[in-house]
């Protein structure tokens, strides 16, 4: 069902929704709002379209360069990409100048949260992931070993039990050093005179760095809570002797609760599954309760029923005896789609989808109106600041786009300028590539960029397509153009003034069950640089905070070396070689396939835009839109070259379907691929992915994705 609204074609839920439910409070009349609505989708949709051919002109350009060279001359290529508008002429010097940045994004370094928006239940939690408990974190996760007795179980084990407290205790001696002893002897901590004190069974010690201590919760002498700040981060001891872990305990210390995901991003993009109007409607309402707070749900866990809400702020006694209140919820950002795609639930004056990026720029910054004006529950931002990161955009062009489209969303609804804060993601190569340009066209709303290397490795390899077959999708990770565009960004965003301003992000941790592997390796992206990096869970983000307090990014960002990265970003991975053996094509092929049918199956059929898939190793993977960019372009890839046949492709995807039927077959929900591949919409989607794969514009899935989701659901409902 669908309504004529002026010359525009609206359906009926999106309306509805935005007319009873977003618009409320907002001081915007309906009749005003659709109205400008109408108007900026006629001024702003021919432009969208022009730089989304764009996009196909110069990836014809590039396919037939390749196609014509005998050999790859990295010289005469960059004249090239020169002369056909690729690499683009740098501006000169200058330095952001983004106003009304919340401490959360310009001066707490630490965790950023990724969660799909329209999983409720996991969006609460997100958001409440603001404060995490280390205890739980490091009992439910593999950074404990289970050797010795010490296995997770079904019931509290307390040889593990004390292997977490030790963990913790090691931990909070390292960053709240006693003067004397050890966190592991301490039979009281109390506060006396502003200042802790502990008990350690005679002796009395105190902080070796006092101003630590910022407050505590309770009474002085017997505290519930000892508030402490450490790199700009903070995080609780919890004391409750009547606690059954604090029983345990000789200074009845129940957890360490540490501050975790600063900031999330409630993500409308790559983790979602939202075809139509009725998910765009799901889509915004979530958003909507997030924003006024009100949004809830209650489901089964353990044998209980859970109502998850957002957590209030958190209030202790300062020092001085003042109050002191923290926020409780992580600051959420909102994720909105690129450019690419176009919406159905919004038809123009000549029966044409809207591009589906205006109507997120518009819906999801009038919804965050409702916090600007300080309508909701809780407050997100205290500056008054609406957080959209914008996704894939290629090059300059296309941030100034993005730059006026939000000038003019900020006019029609009200907003001051720049009200609407842009994080950029890097992660297209004609944006890496002139990233000082894109910066520039948003330099007075910018406030992250954050290298979104799965995206990045996926267009790496469409670009080039025509050059020769990509090395392995692993040998990727530590390729020289990709360590390359990761050192650029961070160079780029230090000079352009991001230092105590903005975000210098860093990607996801895509292994979420591997947390101990994360502990070891993840703190590599704050030396490298970055004030936040990307995981997959709020146990990630709770164990990944413990590398903000070793490391000072601000201090590490001050002693950026910088080089000229150009040349090195411009090294494509294809391998001249190509001394793979016939087993190792085959293994390639097939991580590459599972991987891919795994996430397609349960996107096109469920409707789960992010998924855990097991590799070929048994590895949990994270699995969104932009790592099935990677492999179904990569199988693409090296079947254009020859490498792997139509024959084998095909006999390996149905191996495969039978391999992930398996995995899911606890699922009664599920519909399996095999035997009857030719019914099943998600394996033909899989063969649509490779197969197709080189039409797909910048290799992208979400065409593919979407079309098959939709005939999918037909399906479903004729059933
Ligand atoms: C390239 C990119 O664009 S990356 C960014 C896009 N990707 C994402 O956003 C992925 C975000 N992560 C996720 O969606 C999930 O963590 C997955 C799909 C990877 C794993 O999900 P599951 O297999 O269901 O996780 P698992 O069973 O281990 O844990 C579930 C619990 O963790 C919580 N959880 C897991 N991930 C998240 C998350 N991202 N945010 C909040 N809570 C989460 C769930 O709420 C649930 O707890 P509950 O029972 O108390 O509600
Ligand atoms: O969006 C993130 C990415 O890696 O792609
Ligand atoms: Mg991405």
């Amino acid at each position: 069902m669908s309504k004529k609204i002026g010359n525009l074609t609206v359906d009926a839920s999106l309306y509805e929704f935005i007319n009873q439910e977003a618009l409320v409070d907002s001081g915007l009349t309906a009749e005003q709002f659709w109205a400008d609505f109408e108007q900026l989708i006629h001024d702003f949709s021919g432009r969208n379209a022009a730089l989304l051919q764009k996009r196909e002109d110069i990836q014809e350009k590039l396919d037939q360069w390749h196609k014509n060279k005998q050999t790859h001359d990295a010289t005469e290529y960059q004249s090239f990409l020169h002369e056909i508008g690729y690499l683009e002429t740098e501006v000169d010097d200058f330095k952001i100048t983004t106003e009304h940045v919340d401490p959360e994004v310009a001066r707490q370094p630490g965790p950023q949260l990724v969660v799909p928006v329209k999983n409720a239940r996991y969006a609460l939690n997100a958001a409440n992931a603001r404060w995490g408990s280390l205890y739980d974190a490091l009992y439910g996760s593999d950074v404990i070993s289970e050797e010795n007795g010490a296995e997770q179980g079904d019931s509290y084990n307390p040889v593990r039990g004390e292997k977490v407290v030790a963990y913790a205790k090691t931990w909070l001696d390292d960053v709240l050093t006693l003067t004397e002893g050890s966190h592991k002897e301490v039979k009281q901590y109390k506060v006396v005179a502003g200042a802790l004190q502990v008990d350690l069974g005679g002796k009395t010690a105190s902080l070796h760095f006092g101003d630590k201590l910022i407050g505590y919760q309770g009474d002085a002498e017997k505290p519930e809570a000892i508030l402490f700040e450490n790199n700009g981060l903070h995080f609780e001891i919890q004391i409750d002797p009547g606690h059954p872990i604090g029983h345990r305990d000789a200074a009845g210390v129940k957890d360490v609760l540490v501050e975790s995901a600063i900031t999330t991003i409630i993500d409308c993009e790559d983790s979602v599954a939202a075809v139509d109007a009725e998910d765009k409607v799901d889509v915004y309402r979530n958003w909507l309760g997030l924003m006024n707070g009100t949004l809830t749900k209650t489901f089964e866990k353990e044998g209980k029923t859970v109502t998850r809400k957002l957590n209030p702020d958190r209030a202790y006694t300062a020092p001085s005896g003042e109050t002191l209140t923290l926020h409780g919820r992580s600051l959420m950002f909102i994720r909105n789609v690129g450019h690419l795609m176009t919406s159905e639930a919004i038809l123009d004056q000549n029966g044409q989808p809207i591009p589906e990026g205006i109507l997120d720029a518009v819906v999801t910054s009038l919804i965050a109106k409702q916090d600007v004006l300080g309508n909701g529950k809780y407050r997100n931002s205290a500056e008054g600041s609406i957080y959209i990161v914008k996704p894939k955009m290629h090059g300059s062009e296309e941030v100034a786009f993005t730059n006026d489209l939000f000038n003019r969303v900020e006019d029609m609804l009200g907003l001051q300028r720049h009200a609407i804060k842009v994080g950029v993601m890097d992660e297209e190569r004609r944006t890496s590539l002139n990233l000082k340009n894109c910066i520039y066209e948003a330099r007075e709303r910018i406030i992250f960029i954050n290298t979104g290397f799965l995206d990045r490795t996926g267009d790496e390899i469409h670009t080039s397509m025509e050059l020769g077959p990509m090395i392995r999708k692993n040998e990727m990770k530590t390729s020289r153009w990709l360590q390359a565009y990761e050192d650029a960004n961070v160079s780029i965003g230090v000079k352009q003034g991001f230092r105590d301003r903005a975000q210098i992000g860093k990607g996801m941790w895509a292994m979420p069950n591997l947390m101990k592997a994360m502990m070891e390796q993840k703190d590599g992206q704050l030396k490298a640089g970055a004030n936040t990096a990307w995981v997959p869970s709020p146990t990630a983000a709770t164990l990944h905070a413990l590398h903000y307090h070793d490391i000072n990014v601000s201090r590490v960002q001050e002693e950026i070396t910088h080089g000229n990265y150009r040349a090195k970003m411009l090294e494509i991975p294809v391998d001249h070689v190509q001394n793979w053996s016939e087993e190792e094509i085959q293994v390639e092929l097939d991580n590459n396939a599972q991987g891919m049918l795994g996430y397609v199956v349960r996107w096109v059929e469920q409707g789960v835009g992010s998924s855990t898939v097991p590799d070929i190793n048994d590895v949990g993977l994270m699995e969104d839109r932009a790592t099935l960019r990677i492999s179904s372009q990569h199988i693409t890839n090296w079947l254009h070259h020859g490498i792997v046949s139509e024959q084998q492709v095909l006999d390996t995807l149905k191996r495969m379907a039978k391999v992930v039927d398996g995995q899911n077959a606890g699922d009664p929900d599920y519909r399996p691929m095999a035997p009857d591949y030719d019914n099943s919409v998600a394996f033909q989607a899989g063969c649509d992915l490779v197969f197709k794969g080189k039409e797909q514009p910048s290799g992208y899935t979400e065409p593919i994705l979407h079309r098959r989701r939709q005939e999918a659901k037909a399906k479903q409902s004729d059933r």
